[in-house]
Order: structure tokens, then C-alpha cells, then sequence
């Protein structure tokens, strides 16, 4: 079976692929509360999406993350390529602003059975120029607020399980690690942890992890059963090996 390394290297002020497969990153914005990182993040991505109605938390809240700058001036620097949504949420003045500057808007309203988010991974899955890239989208504003939206978020790893896509909040990441890999994960000790956790999402586990305090050794996981939840990071890469796909989460430092 195939090794798949992982790296929050998106976290660092300067990208480098700390001995990981180079990647490139696609911002999406989704409709909640900023995380402090989203300027880091947005140098860091090719591609910037909002979907729906966070175009809205762009356009109010990324001026704020700039008290000393003029708002417009701001608004101007972070525009994004492309607002992807059912357009429910995303207010008018917000979109003719974007709209004014460029951005590609993508009216996806007759679509009422998949979320808006995804209905952005899907648009980033066929766009020809990123097709032989190997690319991991960052999710911005996945966590907090409404658990069916939290829920939702999550489900999309689920269905798009060959994509590297993580889910991101001020205070932590989620990403699958699908069983079809060996996971090699290094830990960017500066930026994140200790604070971890591996969640069997699809079903019952058998896993097996390295650099964990708590390590499993072919241990059974199943909700109602035992999930390991408030584990440590012990070393500076955690593996992990399971029959059955795994959450992974850590928890991001306050700076
Ligand atoms: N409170 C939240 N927590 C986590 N993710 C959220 C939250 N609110 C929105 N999102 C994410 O942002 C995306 C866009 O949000 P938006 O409010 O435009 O969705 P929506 O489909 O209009 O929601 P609603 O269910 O209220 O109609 C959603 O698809 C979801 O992925
Ligand atoms: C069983 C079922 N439950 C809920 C919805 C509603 N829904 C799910 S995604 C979505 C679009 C949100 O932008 C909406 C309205 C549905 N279609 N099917």
C-alpha cells in the first residue's frame, strides 16, 4: 500500500514542502467567521473561492483583519476568482462589488440537494488547469456555528475522498485519511498540536499509530465504542495505518 504524506506546511509564512509532495493550494470561503490565518492562507492558495454567502464574511470581515488600512483597498486586494453557490445568502451589493472587479460567478440554484461547498470542490475537481496538480484545498470557516453545516462540511471529505481537502478553523484542522494509504503526518510543532484526535468516520476501524501518546496497535474504533479524541502529538511525525477511513484532526495554536 502507498504511502500519503501530510504537512499543515499552508500554516508557515513561507510555503515549502518540508519533504512532502508539493502541492497547490485552492482557497474556499465558506459562510462563517474568518479564521485570523485567511491573508496567510489566500498568499499561499492559486485559486480564491468564496462559496455563496461567504463572499459575504469576505467583503465584512477581511477589512477587519487590517484595522490601519482603508477597507476599500483591502476588499480590492482579496478578490476573489470565483463565487460558486445556490446565491441565497450572498448579498447583492456584495456581489455586483465582486462582480465590478471580475470575479466569475457561478449560479448554481437548481442544484438544492448538495451544499454549497460542495459545489465548489466539484468545480475545482473538473477545471482543466489544475487537472495534473496535485491539489489540496483549504477550507475556510468550516467549523462553528450550525452543526448541520459542520456535519455537511465533513460529509464532503467523505464524498470526495481522493481530494486532499482540509477543513479549517481558528482553532483546528479535519482531513480524511482515506484507508486506501499509509498516512505519514509531520507535525508543524510551532503552528499546531498537541491536541489531536482520529475519528473512524466510515464505520468500524481496526488502525495502528506511531507518535501519539494514546498510540492504537491494531485497535478497534467505532462510535459508541472507544474514538480516540484528546490525544497528545508525542513526536514530530504521527503514521497511522486503518482498514477503514480515519478523521484526523489537530488543534491550531493561538499565536
Ligand atoms: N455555521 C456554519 N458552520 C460551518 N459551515 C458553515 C456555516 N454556515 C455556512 N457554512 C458553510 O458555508 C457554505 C455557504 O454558506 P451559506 O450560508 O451560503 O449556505 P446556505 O446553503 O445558504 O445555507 P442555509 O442552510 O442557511 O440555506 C455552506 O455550504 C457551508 O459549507
Ligand atoms: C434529504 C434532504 N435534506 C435536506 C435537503 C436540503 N438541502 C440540502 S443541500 C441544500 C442546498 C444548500 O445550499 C439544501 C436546500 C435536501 N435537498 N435533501
Amino acid at each position: 500500500m502507498e504511502l500519503m504524506s501530510h504537512s499543515s506546511t499552508f500554516l508557515l509564512p513561507n510555503l515549502s514542502s518540508d519533504g512532502g509532495p508539493v502541492l497547490t493550494y485552492v482557497l474556499v470561503i465558506l459562510n462563517q467567521h474568518l479564521p485570523r490565518f485567511t491573508p496567510l492562507i489566500w498568499k499561499h492558495a492559486q485559486l480564491h473561492m468564496c462559496a455563496d454567502g461567504g463572499a459575504n464574511r469576505l467583503y465584512d470581515e477581511l477589512p477587519l483583519l487590517f484595522p490601519d488600512e482603508d477597507a476599500l483597498a483591502v476588499r480590492i486586494r482579496y478578490k476573489p476568482d470565483v463565487i460558486k453557490g445556490d446565491m441565497d445568502s450572498v448579498r447583492d451589493d456584495v456581489l455586483g462589488f465582486y462582480k465590478n472587479l471580475g470575479t466569475e460567478v457561478v449560479n448554481a440554484s437548481d442544484d438544492q440537494d448538495t451544499t454549497d461547498l460542495h459545489k465548489c470542490v466539484a468545480y475545482i475537481q473538473d477545471l482543466p488547469n489544475l487537472k495534473n496538480q496535485n491539489i489540496c484545498i483549504l477550507v475556510a470557516g468550516a467549523l462553528g456555528g450550525r452543526f448541520d453545516h459542520e456535519v455537511g462540511n465533513i460529509n464532503v471529505l467523505c464524498r470526495f475522498s481522493s481530494m486532499r481537502i482540509i477543513l479549517l478553523s481558528d482553532d483546528c484542522l479535519i482531513q480524511l485519511l482515506p484507508s486506501s494509504h499509509h498516512h505519514e503526518i509531520r507535525i508543524q510543532h510551532a503552528f499546531e498540536g498537541p491536541h489531536c484526535g482520529l475519528i473512524p468516520i466510515g464505520g468500524p476501524s481496526k488502525s495502528t499509530t506511531t507518535g501519539l501518546q494514546w498510540n492504537l496497535d491494531d485497535t478497534e474504533m467505532n462510535f459508541g465504542g472507544l474514538i480516540s479524541t484528546s490525544n497528545i502529538v508525542k513526536e514530530e511525525v504521527v503514521t497511522v495505518r486503518s482498514n477503514s477511513n480515519l478523521l484526523w484532526t489537530i488543534s491550531i495554536k493561538k499565536p
